[in-house]
């Protein structure tokens, strides 16, 4: 995790960077923040070079993470940095509250105390699901090669139009999981939701494997292989596929079945085969549930996001299959590259700032910004302009 302050700290030593307007989703697990930083020569250049009404700023969304259970740490870093306080004013350019940044998810709600009495900032609170709906319009709207699709292995980049984006589903895995039909800007119903999502995957992956890391159980996921501890169709049916109903021999009947019938304990199996048995069976379950609720709004898109997915192959995968496997290729199954920071991004965008992406030092759009895992350090060269 440390990792994801590296990038900031050289950042905000920089004399001409100047950051602004901070947002923060606190999660039941991690803390997502993002917030603008400008550099300041190349600005007021772009500013002089247009017409005085054009109160432009060029620079980067920045994006970092923190465990919530370490939110001391979280506090310390906005505190050292000064984030909260470090408004930018230029030719227009409205200044962010010093003593409040937007804030969602629930421990907006929790924590808001802490903020004030550590920080001495409040919390403007967004609303979770409108900052998650308003996070993914925003990115797939205007980030070029957001959207992708992941089949046998291969990420391929959607371009979405925009005038047949909606209706979708979004399906935000984070410690639990929503499922909304997104009917539009603001336009949106949580249709449902599951408690088995990515704090499932953490919670039970700690218990059953001892990893140190969410990472590390991923890692593990990676090398282990399911067929030990899943109960295969074939097992029951001595080999065979059961095609009548559509299923092969090697489909699971069974998350875990093989364990009920072997005489083993926990330390005989590899931590590895476990981990993976246990985020197959989450992966899978997700995805059929998101194509159930799909199905019963007639939706063909479906967009996944949260920090469960963190860009793994193997999880992508799992749901890509599943939405595919259920809805018999009706469905697709859309990923993104900001997929964790959908709340934080979507309470960003309550600043009332218009954002232009991706916006390179000339002006100009960079149509290939493409870096494969943006999960935890992820940049983007915008533009901001005041609203009004
Ligand atoms: N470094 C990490 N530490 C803990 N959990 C992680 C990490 N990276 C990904 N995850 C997964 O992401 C989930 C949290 O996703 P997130 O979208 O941030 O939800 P929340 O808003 O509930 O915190 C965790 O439950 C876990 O499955
Ligand atoms: C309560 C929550 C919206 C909180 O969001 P999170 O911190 O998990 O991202 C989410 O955990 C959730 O939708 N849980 C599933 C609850 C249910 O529908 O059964």
């Amino acid at each position: 995790m440390e990792d994801n302050t590296i990038q900031d700290l050289t950042l905000l030593n920089s004399p001409v960077d100047q950051i602004s307007h901070l947002a923060v989703d606190i999660g039941g697990s991690l803390i997502k923040m993002v917030y603008f930083s400008t550099n300041r020569e190349k600005s007021v250049d772009k500013t002089q070079n247009n017409s005085s009404k054009d109160n432009l700023l060029s620079g980067r969304l920045y994006f970092l993470m923190f465990e919530t259970s370490k939110i001391n740490e979280c506090l310390d870093f906005i505190s050292s940095k000064q984030l909260h306080c470090r408004g930018v004013q230029h030719h227009g350019f409205p200044a962010s509250d010093k003593n409040t940044i937007k804030a969602t998810g629930g421990g907006a709600f929790k924590f808001a105390d802490l903020f004030k009495e550590k920080l001495g900032i409040s919390l403007d609170k967004v609303d979770e699901m409108s900052s998650l709906v308003s996070g993914a319009n925003f990115l797939i709207k205007s980030v070029p090669s957001e959207a992708f699709t992941y089949v046998n292995g291969q990420r391929n980049y959607e371009q979405i139009d925009h005038n047949d984006l909606y209706p979708y589903l979004l399906v935000n895995i984070g410690s639990g999981v929503s499922m909304i039909k997104v009917d539009g800007d603001g336009k949106y119903e949580r249709v449902s939701g599951t408690s088995v999502g990515g704090g499932t995957f953490w919670g039970l992956g700690k218990l059953l494997t001892k990893c140190k890391s969410f990472d590390d159980l991923l890692e593990m996921s990676h090398q282990g292989n399911n067929r030990v501890i899943d109960m295969l169709v074939g097992d029951i049916y001595g080999g065979s596929d059961y095609l009548k109903i559509g299923l092969t021999s090697t489909a699971i009947a069974s998350s875990f079945g093989k364990a009920v019938s072997e005489d083993k304990e926990l330390e005989e199996y590899r931590p590895e085969d476990v981990a993976r048995s246990l985020l197959r069976m989450i992966s899978n379950n997700i995805g059929q549930i998101a194509y159930l609720n799909a199905l019963r709004f007639g939706l063909k898109k479906i967009f996944f996001g949260g920090f469960f997915i963190r860009g793994h192959a193997y999880t992508m995968d799992t749901i890509s299959v599943a939405v595919d496997f259920w809805s018999k290729g009706e469905a697709k199954a859309m990923f993104l590259r900001h997929e964790g920071f959908l709340g934080a991004l979507g309470a960003f965008t309550n600043y009332q700032l218009v954002e232009e992406f991706p916006c390179t030092d000339a002006g100009h759009y960079n149509r290939n910004p493409l870096v494969e895992d943006l999960n935890d350090n992820g940049i983007i060269e915008c533009c901001l302009r005041a609203s009004n």
